[in-house]
């Protein structure tokens, strides 16, 4: 790809998707910029990966064709007032804030814009990102084409409608932490049951991944392949029993509910303040 891509911000997701992009060889080093307040962060991601630190976010602005607002939500407003004049004619804006929708980001801009809000998750960092796209009506399908490009170098992406973006956020935006929390219970009863911890982080992770690759390889039912691990009479039938007996399904609906709710709360507000 030889499009400059250029991200303000440095933190959990500006360097797992530019550690992604850099790691899947989706361009040369020396076409991805970072602009971030943190030099810490920032000297690390120049260090590790040979990419552009850019001193300021105005003079990233002005030199990059696909630009990533990696800053939290409630940094959205003051950081597009700092560029918004500065950006090459024709950059795609790419927003990854979640809680701004694209209206607000438009409104924040003062001014056309071709415009995609997505909502990607920090395992970009491996190259296993879930993202969505959702661009505006100025983004062309070119456009929308490279934007996926850089998706697509650190997972899977798929362009879906704004009105499901809020499903997004519970069901892959946020619910790593909710996977890496499954992974330490795991844990945690591995070493109840004598399992060194180190040791016992890696049965848990790997039955996980190893789960999910099944239901994305095989496309079989996930209860179907529930189904197929319990013998009758066996030990996974108690374990199921006692789940549900705990409420397991009814509690990641209402957490992914509370993430959807919070994120819709945050919309509303129209600055990506989740206060
Ligand atoms: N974390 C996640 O799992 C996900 C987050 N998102 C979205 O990604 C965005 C970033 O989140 P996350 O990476 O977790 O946040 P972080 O706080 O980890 O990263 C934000 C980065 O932006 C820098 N920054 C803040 N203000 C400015 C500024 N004015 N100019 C330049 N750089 C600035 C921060 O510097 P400093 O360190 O000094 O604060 C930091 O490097 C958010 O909008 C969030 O909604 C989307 C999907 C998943
Ligand atoms: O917690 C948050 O607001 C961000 C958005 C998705 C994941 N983390």
């Amino acid at each position: 790809m030889d499009k400059i891509i250029g991200f303000i911000g440095s933190g959990n997701m500006g360097s797992a998707m530019v550690g992604g992009i850099v790691k899947a060889d989706l361009t040369k080093p020396e076409n991805v910029f970072v602009a971030s307040r943190n030099k810490n962060t920032l000297a690390h991601l120049k260090e590790e990966y040979k990419i552009n630190a850019v001193k300021d976010n105005k003079s990233l602005a002005g030199c990059v064709d696909i630009l990533i607002l990696a800053v939290k939500p409630n940094g959205y407003k003051e950081v597009i007032e700092e560029i918004k004049n500065d950006c090459k004619e024709n950059c795609v804006i790419v927003s990854i804030a979640a809680g701004i929708s694209i209206e607000a980001i438009e409104e924040m801009f003062d001014k056309p814009i071709h415009l995609i809000r997505t909502m990607p998750n920090t395992p970009a960092f491996v190259g296993e990102a879930m993202s969505a796209l959702c661009p505006n009506s100025l983004v062309t399908e070119k456009e929308i084409e490279e934007v996926k490009l850089i998706f697509n170098s650190f997972g899977r992406c798929e362009v879906v409608s704004e009105s499901l973006i809020d499903a997004v956020i519970g069901v892959s935006g946020s619910s790593p932490a909710y996977v890496y929390m499954f992974i330490e219970a795991l844990a945690d009863a591995a070493v109840m049951g004598g399992m060194k911890r180190e040791q016992a982080y890696q049965f848990a992770a790997q039955a996980v991944y190893g789960s999910a690759k099944m239901v994305l390889e095989t496309g079989i039912h996930p209860g179907i392949l529930k189904d197929n691990v319990c013998s009758p009479a066996g030990t996974t039938i108690e374990a199921v029993r006692e789940l549900e007996r705990q409420g397991f399904r009814s509690a990641i609906i209402e957490a992914s509910k509370a993430c959807m709710d919070k994120s819709k709360e945050m919309t509303k507000k129209g600055k990506g303040d989740g206060k």
